[in-house]
């Protein structure tokens, strides 16, 4: 499992990747951020860290679901897993956040299990800063979703801020990166992007993406292409 948290103020970032047997990986790569002088710890040396701070392993069949033991008997070939996991109906494992706070202070974090049928020791973009994720107040916060080879070529978080820096809104820079690349690596995937005015961002080019915003008591969802759904958050 791989995951990154960043601090769009100081721009500390924490990852950790091919940790294992972990609950919560993005609680870890926190600690890297907070406790550690490094960025990335990765394989045993992020089991190792989890270990020194008391966190548990969890036995791995906890940790897998029924329906990504079936997907990874089914997609036994990486290339057809991203090739077709992506265009399904089916969930990909990927949770991805991005926050602001009342003073345009922005925050990401990205977690996830890679992609079915990855080669042992595999690293795709969502633990990797810019890639994956990405935060500054002077832009905006991005956690992104999707074929994590192509998100590295593109550098798809930074390319999100960057197209902010250049006067791009939230909505406009999110679609404008992923149509970049579509255009330039023929990649899959979506993006959540919230600036530090508060302006927010979704797009994706897979079947579909769920996504929600939280903002002032109410929620805005959706999932397939042109869905906005908006209702009260429940009080409790
Ligand atoms: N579902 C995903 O978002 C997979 C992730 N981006 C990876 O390539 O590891």
């Amino acid at each position: 499992m791989d995951a990154i948290i960043m601090d769009g103020q100081s721009l500390r970032a924490g990852s950790v990747a091919c940790v294992q047997n972990i609950a919560h990986p993005v609680s870890l790569a926190r600690q890297v951020m907070e406790k550690t002088d490094h960025t990335m710890i990765v394989g045993e040396g992020a089991n190792l860290f989890a270990k020194e701070l008391g966190i548990p392993q969890v036995p791995t069949d906890q940790l897998v679901t029924d329906i990504a033991r079936q997907q990874w008997e089914e997609y036994n070939k990486y290339k057809r897993a991203v090739n077709e996991l992506f265009d399904s109906q089916l969930g990909h494992d990927t949770v991805g956040a991005v926050a602001v706070d009342s003073e345009g202070n922005v925050a990401c974090a990205t977690s996830t299990g890679g992609i079915t049928a990855k080669r042992v020791g595999r690293v795709g973009d969502s633990p990797v800063i810019g890639c994956g994720a990405y935060a500054d107040n002077e832009s905006a916060a991005v956690s992104c979703t999707g074929h994590g080879e192509a998100i590295m070529s593109v550098t798809l978080a930074r390319t999100v801020s960057f197209n902010m820096e250049q006067g791009a809104s939230a909505q406009a820079a999110a679609d404008k990166s992923i149509a970049y690349m579509k255009n330039r690596v023929d990649g899959t995937g979506g993006v959540i992007v919230v600036s530090g005015e508060g302006e927010t961002g979704v797009s994706f080019n897979t079947r579909r993406m769920p996504w929600a915003v939280v903002r002032d008591g109410t929620v805005r969802f959706g999932m397939n292409p042109g869905e906005n759904f908006q209702k009260e958050c429940p009080k409790d």
